[in-house]
């Protein structure tokens, strides 16, 4: 029998992974740490001398306001008016919370914002605007114009989102688009293309009831007849029932206009044989009953958030027969404006489009449906749930982090918009324009999205090794509930259930708890120890002792010996301290140079990878070759198409110094072993960095871009580099990554902080099922 902790650790189901879910605590926290709150400001103008100042700003700004005063245009050209949109709300109608008033709005609003700019590099501003008159909030939007490209109003409820909407169109020149409505409508409407595709559905023969008829629900029906479905065919609901012609009690004119002719006057009457049912209303608000009296085949779209009218499991268990989306991340087809607002805006913006108008908007839909019935290519990977993504029941449409959506839907939309007539700025070569817009995005971020993904996929076991640490316990605790797998902690067991207590985070099941002291199995890590040690001036006591007190070699000895997939350890020991123990246990892979690589996601230039940032101090030419090879394997890995540049304080000989005879030799031994990444070498990080000064002094250098893996001469220089620049630059710093030991363990920096220890957990547990 396999008595190992790795088998008496519970494995991880589909269903775990299906409901892994973040605690309110996690959100709070994530909300309040730092500076709080999710946005801040930046400069995309150097500030700095008190030339800067006069350029930017007196006297230097009195030239764009004079152009800008004799033609509007030029406001596009020189101030951020044509890439910023507000997200603006006065909280009637947050997400299906209800009215929580225009503050408690705010996090949502942060949140469009910040999904604005990750998925389509639109920079935003949220504004809550305090009032629930119609007339007051359109008077606070109308007059705010010349700041923004266009206007995305968010959680405002029915039917006065109606009339601000429509008021705000006539009186504003940019897009005024609400995105409850139109984004929620384009994004259904690409699901249900599909849905109806693989149930062999025609759209003018299906039946739909929607309950909800505020903005999302109105918007959908409108939308949906403009693609042919028949109004008739249309069932709509709300709180008092079905919407029939005749009905007086609650009705306004935009749930009269879908009023249909019937008999049914409750939405579980209405659900008889209906094809498709589309829940824009509140939690719970179907049953299984209903759903089992529809049609063979039943789409289903609980859509309310957070939480569905019907959960997924709820609804294939009462009809297994069924698709079914919601409007949520952690099932499969996440039917959600996140797919629809970031690239309708964008491609509106890029065309300086003065509208978002129907034929805008149905390209979006058919774009998303299209995109979602090509075969999906590696990178975009598996679904949130842990399965391959192919087109079918559970993936009708794409993934939010589809690397493809910014090059697909915005073009679509840019094209008719020109096609309408309604931009302003058309654009002839749209093959270009998607190029353009595929390099906009920085790909690590979808790489490491994919990354977690794929652990989620497929857990592992991973050792904590300071277990009884208060930050490595709630990254545990973290990784188990994110379904990363399952996590050892190392340490005495009263020590870690009493700081759980003491955080008010109760360890729950599925967290492994091993005493280096009493732990049955430190005799085999012993002799695991001696057998590699006894020729390195090591007693077996000695051994043993270091496999009970050092928990980094307990650490490793577990994974070693193959007790556990991945370590990760640092924040009590030094780098150096920590790795010392590791390299007791585990060796470097057979042909492989160890050294650390850390990831600068730069703000300007996007990521840049910088190697070696944690073991040699001064590099040789061999390591240096292999350590760019290594470097280079890693950025694909993580999306990108290596450019290496070995940096120095001198550029091609230029001024002259021993460090640099190193580099040039490693070059060469490239040159010699015919490698299939760009390369150069040596030059200085501005040389390196920025194409264009390289053109003009360097002519000759082989690299075609801006390198994006820098290869430092030295120890010193690699770690003053990625300490600095993310304090100097409000970068983000990954790392350093240890690369080229045999086994996959991480050593986070001593003053890691608990998402630090969770995402080096992750990458752990990732190099752990590539293997
Ligand atoms: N997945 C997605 O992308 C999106 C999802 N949504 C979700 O849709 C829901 C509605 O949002 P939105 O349209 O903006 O809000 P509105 O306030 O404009 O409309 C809400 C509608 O829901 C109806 N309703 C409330 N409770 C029930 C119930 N128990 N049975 C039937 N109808 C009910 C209301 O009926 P009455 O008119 O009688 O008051 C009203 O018509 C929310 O849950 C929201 O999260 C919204 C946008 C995007
Ligand atoms: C997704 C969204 O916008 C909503 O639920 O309101
Ligand atoms: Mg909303």
């Amino acid at each position: 029998m396999d008595d190992s902790p790795k088998a008496a650790m519970s494995p991880i189901s589909l269903a775990d992974v299906r409901t892994a879910r973040v605690t309110p605590e996690e959100a709070l926290a994530l909300h309040s740490e730092g500076r709080p709150g999710k946005l801040e400001t930046r400069l995309t103008k150097p500030l700095i001398t008190a030339r800067d100042l006069s350029l930017a700003y007196s006297p230097g700004v009195a030239e764009p306001c004079l152009h800008i005063h004799r033609d509007k245009s030029l406001a596009y050209d020189y101030t951020a008016k044509g890439n910023f949109v507000a997200v603006v709300s006065n909280g009637t109608a947050v997400l299906g919370l209800g009215n929580l008033g225009a503050l408690a709005s705010k996090p949502v609003m942060e949140g469009k914002v910040a999904l604005f700019k990750r998925f389509a590099d639109v920079d935003g501003m949220d504004l809550c605007i305090d009032t629930e008159d119609a007339d007051a909030f359109v008077n606070a939007v109308r007059y705010l114009g010349p700041s923004f490209g266009g206007i995305n109003l968010e959680d405002i409820k029915a039917p006065e989102c109606f009339v601000i909407e429509q008021r705000l169109r006539e009186l504003m020149d940019i897009p005024v688009f609400h995105d409850d409505q139109h984004g929620t409508a384009i994004v259904a409407a690409a699901g249900l293309i599909n849905a109806a595709h693989l149930t062999g559905r025609d759209l003018a023969a299906t039946k739909l009831v929607i309950n909800g008829a505020g903005a999302a629900s109105v918007a959908c029906a409108e939308l949906l007849r403009a693609m042919g479905m028949r109004p008739e065919n249309i069932t709509m609901c709300d709180t008092k029932g079905v919407i029939y012609r005749g009905r007086t009690a609650g009705m306004n004119q935009w749930k009269s206009a879908h009023a249909v002719e019937t008999s049914a006057r409750t939405l579980s009457q209405a659900l008889e044989g209906a094809d498709v049912f589309f829940g824009l209303s509140v939690k719970g608000a179907v049953t299984q009953e209903m759903v089992r009296a529809m049609a063979d085949r039943p789409i289903i779209f609980a859509m309310a958030n957070p939480d569905p009218e019907i959960t997924p499991e709820e609804a294939k268990a009462a009809r297994p027969d069924c698709i079914v989306a919601t409007g949520r991340s952690d099932y499969p087809n996440q039917v959600n404006n996140v797919l629809g607002f970031p690239f309708i805006f964008r491609g509106a913006l890029d065309v300086r489009a003065s509208t978002i108008n129907d034929a805008m908007k149905i390209a979006a839909a058919r774009a998303l449906a299209l995109l979602a019935r090509e075969d999906v290519p590696e990178e975009v990977g598996s679904a949130g749930a842990g399965k391959s993504l192919r087109f079918g029941p559970e993936y009708i449409i794409p993934n939010a982090f589809d690397p493809r959506l910014i090059a697909r839907v915005p073009v679509a939309v840019a094209k008719a918009a020109i096609d309408s007539g309604v931009a302003r700025r058309p654009i002839t070569d749209l093959t270009r324009y998607a190029r353009s817009l595929a390099g906009r995005l920085d790909s690590t971020a979808n790489a490491l999205e994919l990354i977690t993904e794929r652990v989620r996929a497929n857990p592992r076991t991973v050792v904590f090794a300071e277990g009884e640490e208060e930050k490595v316990i709630r990254a545990a605790i973290a990784f188990r509930q994110a379904g990363y797998g399952t996590p050892v902690l190392v340490g005495r067991e009263d020590r870690i259930q009493a700081t759980a207590r003491s955080l008010g985070m109760p360890i729950p099941d599925g967290i492994v708890i091993r005493n280096a002291r009493i732990a049955e199995n430190t005799r085999r890590y012993a002799d695991y120890l001696y057998g590699r040690q006894q020729r390195q001036g090591m007693l077996f006591r000695d051994c043993q002792r270091l496999v009970n007190q050092d928990r980094n070699v307990f650490a490793a000895c577990m994974v070693a010996l193959g007790d556990a997939d991945a370590l990760v350890t640092g924040v009590t020991r030094s780098y150096s301290v920590a790795l010392e123990g590791i390299l007791s246990a585990i060796d470097p892979a057979p042909g492989e140079v160890m050294f650390g690589l850390t990831l600068l996601l730069a703000r300007v230039s996007g990521t840049v990878f910088i190697a070696d940032t944690a073991i040699h101090e001064r590099p040789d030419a061999h390591c240096l070759a292999e350590i760019a090879t290594q470097s280079a394997a890693a950025a694909r890995r993580l999306g990108h198409e290596p450019r290496v540049a070995f940096l120095s304080f001198s550029t091609f000989g230029d001024p002259k110094g021993s460090i640099p005879g190193s580099l040039r030799e490693a070059v060469k031994l490239l040159d010699e072993r015919k490698v299939d990444f760009e390369y150069d070498g040596e030059m200085s990080a501005d040389v390196a960095l920025d194409p264009a000064l390289r053109a003009h002094l360097y002519p000759f250098c082989r690299l075609t871009g801006a390198a994006n893996v820098l290869v430092m001469p030295g120890l010193h220089a690699a770690h003053i580099l990625t300490k600095a620049v993310p304090r100097l630059t409000s970068g983000t710093a990954i790392g350093p990554l240890l690369m080229g030991l045999s086994k996959p363990v991480q050593i986070v920096p001593v003053d890691a902080g608990v998402n630090q220890v969770l995402d080096m957990a992750c990458l752990a547990a990732h190099a752990a099922s590539a293997r």
